[in-house]
């Protein structure tokens, strides 16, 4: 067993747990909940995406998210960009990283960017070179890693191939998405395995959806396999809205609460993580899918 000492997570909840949100999300909102997420000890947050607003809805008020926040040194505020426009749409608000993404599903990546693995690579190439000419690291996301909500199960040596490819682009890491969160500790292993073989473990990361309650075990197959970046989202907020039936990412409370039982550092204050987690709830009205969450509020009323 190699547990890594610390682990860095990557809090998507302003970007992937938003996006899938129903009702509109004022940008003040979501200014509050990233100055919140930064003030609980977070230190990478997706902050939203330049997608068409024509698809993704809810984030289009992206630039004036990056626009208000109040920035504080040594943070990422990263944004999700499928193609050149939305990279440059970056570029303008000053995002300090960007993120690309493809799928290890032809059937996925057409419904979710109209295009197949093929083309999205060809998208992103341009990317990685003006990010590259910009100074500005590139972090690379695979879909459906092992389970795609049109293909079904996804082979390990489909996903190794894809992530290669992002890796050898220019990508300084690759985030794995269990999109649809039908993994287990089995299948993630298996597809894991078929990553390192190509890929040393500081440069991948896992993005676990917690639809069927897995994403912990499987977090804790990940962390032993040498893996030390995780990506989550507050109050488990989330889902992807090109794949029906996705819930939500493995709330950051979780993975903190399981983190600090294991003795590995994320440098997140639980507390006011939940506190973040509950403001975010009540401003949407809606449940925390956080069980530490929900477990440590009750305590306290
Ligand atoms: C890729 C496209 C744009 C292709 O969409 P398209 O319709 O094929 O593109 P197009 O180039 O023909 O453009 C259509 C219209 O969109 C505009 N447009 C085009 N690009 C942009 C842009 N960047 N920003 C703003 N506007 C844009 C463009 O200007 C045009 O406007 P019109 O002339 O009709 O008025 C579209 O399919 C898209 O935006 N897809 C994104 C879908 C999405 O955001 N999905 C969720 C994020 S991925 C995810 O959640 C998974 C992940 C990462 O979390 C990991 C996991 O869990 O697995």
């Amino acid at each position: 067993m190699t547990f890594p000492t610390a682990v860095r997570i990557v809090e998507v909840g302003p970007r992937d747990g938003l996006q899938n949100e129903k009702q509109p999300i004022e940008p003040s909102v979501k200014v509050e909940l990233i100055e919140r997420l930064v003030d609980a000890g977070l230190t990478y947050i997706e902050a939203g995406s330049f997608v068409s607003p024509k698809w993704v809805p809810q984030m289009a008020g992206s630039d004036d998210v990056f626009a208000q926040v109040k920035r504080k040194d040594n943070i990422t505020y990263a944004a999700l960009t499928p193609n050149l426009k939305g990279f440059e749409r970056a570029i303008e608000v000053n995002a300090n990283e960007v993120a690309v993404f493809t799928a290890a599903s032809e059937a996925f990546n057409q419904k979710n960017t109209n295009c197949s693995i093929a083309d999205s690579l060809e998208r992103i190439a341009p990317m990685i070179a003006a990010a590259k000419a910009k100074g500005l690291p590139v972090r690379g996301y695979v879909s459906c890693v092992v389970g795609c909500p049109y293909e079904g199960d996804i082979k390990p040596e489909k996903v190794k191939e894809v992530a290669v490819k992002l890796i050898e682009m220019g990508c300084y890491e690759v985030s794995l998405g269990d999109t649809i969160g039908v993994g287990t500790p089995a299948s993630v292993k298996a597809m894991l395995s078929a990553c390192l073989e190509a890929i040393p473990a500081d440069k991948l990361a896992v993005h676990l959806h917690d639809t069927y309650g897995q994403a912990l075990a499987n977090i804790y197959a990940a962390l032993e396999m040498g893996i030390a970046v995780v990506d989550s989202s507050v109050a488990g907020l989330g889902g992807c809205p090109y794949a029906k039936g996705a819930s939500g990412n493995v709330a950051t409370e979780d993975v903190v609460y399981m983190l600090n039982g294991l003795g590995i550092d994320s440098g997140v204050d639980l507390e006011a993580l939940i506190q973040a987690g509950d403001f975010i709830c009540q401003q949407l009205n809606r449940g925390n899918g956080s069980k530490v969450a929900n477990a440590l509020l009750a305590k306290c009323q």
